[in-house]
């Protein structure tokens, strides 16, 4: 599958946020978006989500305009990790997890004991089993954060569209979260994420695409396109790029940034 962002121009009414965006994201890649707060990631999120219309451009799936397509069929196909939010009631998280086989579901259907079965195996999968039972207004901002991640695996979407999906978590998670969607990659799943550190980019990344103040967007293979000149243009500070190696010899970079 390919979701293409053909020269898109996305805003609030008269407001344009970015314009001339193009880019695209296929299943087994992720994409990594950076950029400075507000300079229009989440638009561009709602923007492709169809949740905010666009205000030119367009986007493709597998070459057939989104906005025509039947809304089930984008739903089974295109999972959304939204920033963790309090939801207005207290459900269960197992129950919040089965949410996410929605559009698997015909007319009138309650999910059936596969559809459980699948949100079990997602909550084992990202070592979260304990929170099944527990009500998830009662749960902290991270575990949130990761049960709207197991809620979008559980609808096994070929694309997953993640807002800053590791913001809320620990170190650890951090880590478990990144190396899970790295996972999935490899099995076939097409990632398209936000983070604010370009770290994640090194650690995961098929590709980047900067956002840069002013509405230039930079992208490209994450070596090509983390550089040391770049983070220093769009984030305004200095950055040094260092390198280690892994556990299987390969090398993996970080960045560094300078105090003065
Ligand atoms: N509902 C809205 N109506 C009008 N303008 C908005 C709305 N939501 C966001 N904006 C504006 O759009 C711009 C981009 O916001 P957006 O949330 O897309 O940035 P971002 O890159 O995701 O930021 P952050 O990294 O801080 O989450 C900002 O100037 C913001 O004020």
């Amino acid at each position: 599958m390919r979701l293409e962002v053909c020269n898109a121009v996305c805003g609030y009414g008269t407001h344009v946020v970015s314009q001339n965006v193009s880019m695209s994201i296929n299943t087994g890649q992720i994409v990594c978006l950076l950029g400075p707060n507000g300079v229009g990631k989440t638009t561009l999120f709602k923007s492709i989500l169809g949740f905010q219309k666009l205000l030119d451009g367009t986007i493709l799936l597998d070459g057939r305009d989104m906005s025509g397509l039947p809304q089930k069929y984008v739903a089974r196909s295109i999972g959304y990790v939204p920033q963790a939010h309090e939801p207005p009631f207290p459900f269960k998280v197992l129950d919040v997890v089965v949410m996410g086989r929605t559009a698997h579901l015909g007319a009138f259907a309650s999910p059936s004991k596969q559809d459980f079965s699948i949100a079990v195996s997602v909550l084992e999968g990202l070592k979260i089993s304990y929170l099944k039972n527990k009500i998830y207004t009662e749960i902290s901002g991270g575990e949130r954060q990761l049960v709207l991640i197991a809620r979008a695996l559980a609808q096994q979407p070929e694309l997953l569209i993640m807002d800053e999906p590791t913001s809320n978590l620990d170190f650890g998670n951090q880590v478990r979260v990144l190396a899970e969607i790295k996972k999935l990659a490899q099995r076939g799943l097409g990632v398209l994420m936000t983070s604010h550190s370009p770290d994640h980019a090194f650690l995961c990344a098929t590709e980047v695409v900067l956002m840069k103040k002013g509405g230039e967007l930079l992208l490209g293979g994450v070596d090509e396109i983390v550089t040391e000149e770049n983070l220093r243009q769009a984030y305004g500070v200095d950055v040094k790029i260092t390198q280690t190696q892994n556990e299987n010899g390969e090398l993996v970079k970080a960045c560094v940034p300078m105090l003065d």
